[in-house]
């Protein structure tokens, strides 16, 4: 049973999403204008009006890298699929991905990823809203966790289909300012059989400050 369900919400997450809520979004920023279609799920990983410079910069620069650099942008839905036979979920039932559960942009976790397939690394520019707070003005270490978590897997799913995390461990070297944007750097190390050892990163934009070191073990599913 839950190897079921961890296949079902993993597949979800995988590589697809389920063309759910009706969005019609217009961001614009010096150089980049985008309308969604109405039909479009709304892709979070672009540039919105809350994002600060250094995102802004960083997004750039890691676009540009996109171009013949050996790097794309991986997009970023607000659910999961779970239409599936067998599904336990009802299907009516709105999910939301934990990541995108706030409504107002900025609040939560503002973030895109860019994907390495060459070098096995998925990189998160991530910056953390003040409803992510734990010790004052600084973001919370679950938070922190979530994000490695999320970095990491997604760099893992990208290499190896569906897996799911059954090891994470974190030191947390340096807090994170709420607003501040930090670069959060995962590589797949090593696969052995089902299993997945990643490292993940993370320092400030600017590189000068290391945050947190953490490994993460995932468990491929379906092999
Ligand atoms: C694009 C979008 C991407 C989104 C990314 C999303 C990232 C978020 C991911 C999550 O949040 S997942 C949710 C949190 N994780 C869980 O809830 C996992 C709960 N645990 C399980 O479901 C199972 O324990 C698990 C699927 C991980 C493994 O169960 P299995 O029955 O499939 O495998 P098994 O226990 O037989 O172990 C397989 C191998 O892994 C090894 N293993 C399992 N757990 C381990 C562990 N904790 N530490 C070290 N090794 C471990 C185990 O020893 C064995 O090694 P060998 O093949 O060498 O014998």
């Amino acid at each position: 049973m839950l190897r079921n369900c961890a296949r079902l919400l993993l597949r979800g997450t995988a590589l697809s999403v389920r063309p759910q809520a009706v969005h019609s979004v217009r961001c614009s920023f010096p150089g980049i204008t985008r309308t969604f279609a109405e039909e479009q799920p709304r892709d979070y990983g672009f540039p919105n009006a809350t994002w600060n410079s250094n995102m802004m910069g960083l997004y750039q620069t890691y676009l540009a890298q996109c171009n013949g650099g050996g790097w794309r942008k991986i997009p970023s839905y607000n659910t999961t699929v779970h239409h599936i036979a067998g599904d336990p979920l009802d299907p009516a039932r709105e999910t939301r991905l934990f990541t995108r559960n706030l409504d107002q942009d900025g609040d939560g976790f503002e973030y895109c990823m860019f994907y390495n397939k060459a070098e096995r690394r998925m990189v998160c520019l991530f910056q953390p809203g003040p409803y992510l707070e734990g010790p004052p003005g600084y973001t919370h270490g679950g938070c922190i966790a979530t994000i490695i978590d999320s970095t990491a897997g997604a760099g893992a799913v990208y290499l190896c289909g569906s897996v799911m995390t059954a090891n994470l461990n974190i030191n947390y070297k340096n807090p994170i300012r709420l607003g501040s944007t930090v670069i959060v750097d995962s590589k797949v190390e090593k696969i052995e059989n089902r299993k997945v050892y990643t490292t993940c990163h993370i320092r400030s934009h600017d590189d000068t400050v290391l945050h947190t070191e953490s490994t993460v073990l995932f468990i491929k599913l379906n092999v």
